[in-house]
């Protein structure tokens, strides 16, 4: 065609660009995520609008408009925050998108997820000017607060008014990188559980023995703990089940002793002690094992011990109502699934079984409605960093993924569905 070619500097320039937005959690810069990105869909002629749901946390919705308004439209969802980094422990600073000698890019939310943010919008540039017009329409949205569950941000979006007026029909979101040449699909995700255990017991003096301390009590419950993490691992290593299929329990934080100037009291045994975990439940796990497993082995009333756990458990993550898993079929009786899978194949692109992801996404809030969901992160061939130290995406890596979206948008919004609901009068 006619149209100027896109220079890959340019692309990659905009890529650091909004790497360099310092939108790390617990302060995420908004205001300039949000003028970057909608200055970015102006640059390309996409209509764009700010929803406020909470004060502070700017949803932007892009809209590339179908020419056909009666289809379902397409969804490409991204978050815009970022985890906190120990910028003394990185080789390059978190914020300053640098790229080394063989082109990887250091930054937070190189991986996680500005990555595919912006590939969707410079996917989108790249079907525009080759002239490409879509069935349906095709929705980006750049969520706020993923990073801190998504409850200011996703989840407001997916139960506004604006949402069902976008009739959407089928949501790509978040998946991870591959160190290996397959891309990852992700059809569901596991179900997190925080759990806080404490232990009382009697004080005494640090250099008597005897049972029932609240140290020995809360030790007892962690040694039971990590047999099942082991337990679990082991399915993992034996290559028997993938990482998102078996339960994980992982130590988050540990409170115990009774303070001095100097530190700790050293001979005085303390009269309380808890722990949490950060726990991780599939879809295939049956919950009231694992609730009983907690009040029966891991705190027991026995043992003068008591556990919580947090708000994110069950329910609002990846059960519904009735307690079905939210899974996306990741078959093709799913033909979302289905042309996925083609359109990554068609951009040479290589595919890996699909997977349960083993953390959680703001995919959860669409899967509640019922609509399907695939997290996806066109990243292969690199080692998996996010919420790491030294965060990178190498250049040729991104830009391979850009033709990847490209190629599966093109398909998503020239689908149409074969078959048909209704017959017409005359076929009476
Ligand atoms: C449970 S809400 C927190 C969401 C966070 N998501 C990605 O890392 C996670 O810890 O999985
Ligand atoms: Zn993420
Ligand atoms: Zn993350």
């Amino acid at each position: 065609s006619s149209l100027p070619q896109e220079d890959p500097s340019s692309t990659i320039t905009r890529f650091q660009e909004y790497l360099q937005i310092n939108t790390a959690q617990p302060n995420p810069d908004y205001k300039k995520s949000t003028d970057f990105i909608v200055s970015q869909a102006k640059s390309i002629s996409l209509e764009s609008q700010t929803h406020e749901f909470v004060e502070g946390k700017p949803v932007v919705l892009l809209k590339w408009p179908g020419s056909d308004p009666s289809l379902p439209s397409i969804l490409l969802n991204s978050h815009t925050d970022v985890v906190p980094s120990e910028h003394s422990k990185w080789n390059h600073h978190p914020f300053s998108a640098h790229i080394d000698g063989q082109g990887n890019i250091y930054a937070r939310g190189s991986q996680d997820m500005k990555c595919v943010g912006l590939q969707y919008l410079e996917a989108i540039r790249k079907l525009k000017s080759s002239g490409f017009e879509p069935k349906r329409s095709v929705y980006l949205s750049f969520v706020p607060d993923e990073e801190i569950g998504g409850h200011t941000g996703a989840e407001k979006l997916a139960e506004s008014d604006v949402f069902k007026n976008m009739n959407v029909g089928v949501v790509l979101d978040e998946g991870l990188a591959s160190p290996t040449e397959n891309y990852r699909l992700f059809f569901g995700e596991r179900s997190p559980w925080w759990l806080v255990i404490k232990a009382t017991g009697a004080p005494g003096h640090g250099a008597k023995l005897y049972d029932n301390s609240a140290l020995e009590n809360l030790f007892k419950s962690i040694e039971s703990i990590r047999r099942f993490r082991a337990s679990q691992f082991d399915l993992i290593k034996a290559g028997l089940k993938a990482e998102g299929e078996v339960i994980s329990v992982n130590m988050a934080f540990l409170k115990a002793g009774t303070p001095s100037p100097t530190g700790f009291v050293m001979n005085l045994q303390p009269s309380e002690a808890a722990a949490g975990f950060d726990i991780r439940v599939p879809p295939s796990a049956d919950p009231q094992s694992l609730e009983k497993r907690i009040a029966e082995e891991w705190a027991p009333a026995s043992r003068n011990m008591t556990f919580e756990l947090g708000q994110f458990k069950q329910k609002v993550s990846v059960y519904d109502d009735s307690g079905r898993p939210l899974l996306t079929a990741p078959d093709s009786s799913n033909p979302w699934w289905a042309l996925l899978e083609e359109a990554i194949r068609k951009a040479g692109g290589k595919i890996g079984k699909p997977e349960i992801f083993p953390a959680s996404t703001d995919a959860r809030y669409f899967r509640l409605l019922g609509l399907p969901a695939i997290g996806f992160s066109p990243m292969v061939n690199t080692p998996i960093l996010l919420h790491d130290h030294n965060e990178f995406l190498n250049q040729a890596e991104y830009l391979k993924g850009i033709d990847i979206y490209e190629s599966i948008i093109k398909a998503y919004a020239s689908y149409i569905p074969q078959g048909r609901a209704n017959v017409s009068k005359d076929e009476l």
